[in-house]
């Protein structure tokens, strides 16, 4: 791609440049200038917490052969163009300069609440399963041609995206699509042929300000389908069956999943112990027998399976790849600890996830459940005083710990956990704020039968503490070893 089409492509102009050599061939692309070489191409992002425009001499001292951003600007020794948002730009010029990678598949995003990822994952593993190669983009791991690659962010941006896909020969890409990635045009300019809907509950408001934005946010990925591509939406969620309604006036296709008599794959009836779900699709009843434990796993089995049926598997198929389905890494894991206790480590941050994940354990759990949790630092705290009333009415012990505390001091969190616990909580609590002893303390409160469920940080083995990240495989390295001992 030369840095001449750039303008057509952003459809803007070059602005005022000392430029020797406006033709130059870009050979990569950045916003971070740390990152930029010799022939990149710069994208200068105001951030949340640093403006890129204030990067931009740097990105041209390290070789930047041209920049992109939002403010006016001349004189620069390299081209400059000036776009309205820079975020955009950068989705429409790696699309350009990978050459649409995503064009060639069948494109599917994820997005809801809670279960985009145990809902991602059961679909790549039937697809996978049923002979049609999988790529996956999502907040444990991206996979590509089957490699798996560390990730940052639940969605990645698109030059991200593409720059793995460019390699890849995956049919499918799986996306679980976040309402920051949607507000942050990090998928813009994907054309999906599903949009997966599973719930809405209460999270990220620090960011989105009301539900109704928060809402409005995961509307977007329905606005992205190929003309011919279909939405699948949990219609027993309140925010999903408005979905519905709001896609029906507007002429796109939905394939609905949940208990009502009109669902296109209706869940007829399941047990949670065993766990088996009856499913009714087109007249036909399908039993399944899953590994998974919980309601909302029969919600994400029933979108997973309903999903890839549209694609063309065939329904023994996806019936056998569900029920050999393992489950995945810090989504309600289990690990029988030597004392006769079971560990649960799960994802569950919000009010909902949590009272679903509580419910799941106190089905199978005929001792005491000891529940260790905590409050992330800069993260919505609309949701905190829910979490610690449904922990303190659910478990029989329960545990404030700290979570990551991103900008948020120690002092300011413990304080923030001992108010929350006398405000909100009850006698069944105590705070201790060092996530390990809070592990360590559950484990010596435990007795056979009983089940110490750790939530917040599900397969994260790392803990963001005050403005620095900690890696910390304690919190594995402590359950797994109890496990063997
Ligand atoms: C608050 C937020 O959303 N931040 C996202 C945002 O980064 P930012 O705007 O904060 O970046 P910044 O640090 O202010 O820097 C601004 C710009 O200056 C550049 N820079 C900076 C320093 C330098 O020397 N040179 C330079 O060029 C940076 O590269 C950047 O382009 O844009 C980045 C690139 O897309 C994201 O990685 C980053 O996500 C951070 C890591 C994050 O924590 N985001 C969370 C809130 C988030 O997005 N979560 C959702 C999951 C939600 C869920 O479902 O639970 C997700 O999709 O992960």
């Amino acid at each position: 791609m030369e840095l001449q089409e750039l303008a057509n492509i952003l459809k803007t102009v070059e602005s005022e440049s000392n430029s020797v050599n406006p033709n130059a061939l870009i050979k990569g692309i950045s916003f971070n200038s740390q990152e930029i070489q010799e022939g990149f191409l710069f994208i200068a992002i105001k951030g949340y917490q640093q403006d890129g425009h204030r990067f931009i001499n740097n990105a041209i001292e390290n070789g930047a052969c041209g920049v992109i951003g939002e403010q006016e600007i001349t004189d620069l020794s390299v081209p400059y163009f000036q776009v309205d948002n820079s975020r955009n730009a950068l989705s429409i010029v790696s699309n350009h300069f990978y050459n649409y990678p995503t064009n060639e598949k069948i494109v599917i995003g994820v997005t809801g609440t809670n279960g985009k990822t145990s809902t991602s994952y059961l679909l790549r593993h039937i697809l996978e399963n049923n002979g049609l190669s999988c790529a996956f983009f999502g907040s444990t791991k991206n996979i590509i041609n089957g490699e798996s690659y560390p990730t940052v962010n639940t969605t990645p941006n698109l030059l991200e995206i593409n720059r793995l896909l460019a390699g890849s020969r995956d049919e499918v890409v799986v996306i679980e699509v976040s309402s920051h990635a949607l507000t942050q045009y990090r998928v813009e300019g994907i054309y999906f042929d599903y949009a997966l809907f599973t719930n809405l509950s209460q999270d990220h408001l620090d960011y989105h300000g009301s539900m109704e934005e928060y809402f409005g946010a995961k509307k977007k990925l329905f606005e992205m389908l190929k003309d011919e591509g279909k939405a699948i939406i949990n219609t027993d969620d309140l925010w999903g069956e408005q979905l519905a309604r709001q896609l029906e006036d507007e002429s796109i296709p939905t394939l609905a999943i949940g208990e009502n008599e009109k669902c296109d794959v209706k869940l007829e009836s399941y047990t949670t112990n065993p766990p088996s779900l009856q499913l009714k699709e087109n007249n036909e009843s399908i039993l399944i027998k899953p590994l998974l434990y919980g309601l909302y796993n029969m919600y994400n089995i029933a979108m997973a399976y309903g999903t890839a049926k549209q694609i063309g598997v065939n329904t023994k198929g996806a019936i056998e790849a569900v029920q050999h389905f393992q489950g995945i890494e810090g989504r309600f894991a289990l690990t029988e600890l030597n004392n006769g206790a079971t560990l649960v480590v799960d994802y569950a941050h919000t009010s909902d996830a949590l009272m679903h994940c509580l419910k799941t354990v106190r089905d199978n759990c005929e001792g005491n459940l000891i529940h260790i949790f905590g409050y992330r630092g800069d993260r919505d705290p609309g949701k905190r005083r829910d979490m610690i009333s449904i922990s303190s009415e659910m478990s029989d012990r329960y545990i404030l710990t700290f979570d990551d505390l991103n900008s948020v001091s120690p002092e300011e969190m413990k304080n923030t956990l001992i108010s929350y616990q006398e405000r909100y909580g009850n006698d069944k609590g105590i705070v201790i704020t060092d996530r390990t002893l809070a592990i360590e303390e559950a484990v010596k409160m435990a007795e056979m039968g009983d089940w110490i469920v750790i939530t917040g940080k599900g397969h994260e083995k790392y803990q963001q503490q005050y403005h620095y990240p900690v890696h910390n495989d304690e919190e594995a390295a402590i359950y797994l070893t109890k496990a063997k001992d």
